[in-house]
């Protein structure tokens, strides 16, 4: 059974990939920070849960081991834990640069690097690794500048990997705009963000899922982007 290693999949997007590819019949091994009612709901499942918190020292090496005890393959690795943090609502604005640094460049930075063998040793022909980054790459963003400069880096990370791994590893961004709403956005953030895209809608985690699968059953993607977006930059 192929192994997928998702982060930050115990709510939302991250969530409703890993329930995807369980149904599947792939083995999911997912990290989680806080412990939601889902990841019992996902062992029950059979997936392996892997407590994490990333702002942690010496985060990344235990996961690393853990993950290295329980398999020696992976079929993928999507890096998908994110804060979205901003300057208005985090004053520490030193802080708050090295936090979304950490957690959307430095985490899969150093994931990639160790976990590089488990990718080679897949029977697939391919395996993949896939950033999830944001809109905001390509336009930056006035009110979340660290987190934005963060994917950015995210997104570079993208290309370099793309040409240090191929052709065995695939490696691609997908770059969202909305997605699905926070439970606290209220009626007034909402029509605002709503009006941001052409086809002003909330698409829902399948539109990230459905890019999951687009990425891992193509043989030929790699170093690219997929921007699930509702045509943003048209606007
Ligand atoms: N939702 C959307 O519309 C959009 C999403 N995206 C991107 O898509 C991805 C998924 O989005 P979404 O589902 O909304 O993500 P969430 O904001 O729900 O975060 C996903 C998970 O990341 C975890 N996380 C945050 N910080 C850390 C940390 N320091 N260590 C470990 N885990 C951590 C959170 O853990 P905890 O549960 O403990 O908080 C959370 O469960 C993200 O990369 C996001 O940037 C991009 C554009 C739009
Ligand atoms: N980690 C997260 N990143 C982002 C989120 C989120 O909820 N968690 N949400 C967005 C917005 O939907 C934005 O794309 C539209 O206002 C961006 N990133």
């Amino acid at each position: 059974m192929a192994t997928i290693l998702i982060t930050g999949a115990a709510q939302r997007i991250g969530l409703d990939i890993a329930k995807h590819f369980i149904e599947k019949g792939f083995q999911l091994i997912i990290t989680y920070r806080t412990k939601h009612d889902s990841v019992a709901e996902l062992a029950e499942l059979g997936a392996i849960c892997l407590q994490c918190d990333f702002e942690e020292p010496g985060a990344v090496d235990s996961l690393v081991e853990r993950v290295k005890a329980h398999t020696s393959e992976l079929r993928a690795i999507i890096h998908n834990a994110s804060s979205w943090d901003c300057e208005s609502k985090n004053p520490d604005f030193n802080g708050l640069f090295d936090s979304m640094m950490n957690i959307h460049a430095k985490v899969p930075y150093l994931l990639n690097l160790a976990l590089t063998p488990l990718l080679q040793n897949t029977n697939a022909e391919h395996s993949d690794i896939i950033h999830v980054t944001d809109y905001v790459v390509e336009k930056g963003s006035p009110k979340h500048i660290a987190y934005a400069a963060s994917k950015a880096a995210l997104d570079n990370l993208t290309r370099s990997f793309a040409a240090k791994l191929a052709p065995k590893v695939k490696v691609n961004s997908i770059a969202p705009s909305l997605i699905i709403f926070n439970d606290h956005d209220d009626e007034a953030y909402r029509v605002k963000t709503l009006k941001k895209s052409i086809m002003a809608l909330e698409p829902g985690t399948a539109e990230v899922v459905n890019g999951v699968e687009m990425i891992l059953n193509s043989n030929y993607m790699t170093g690219r982007t997929l921007q699930l977006d509702g045509g943003r930059h048209l606007k």
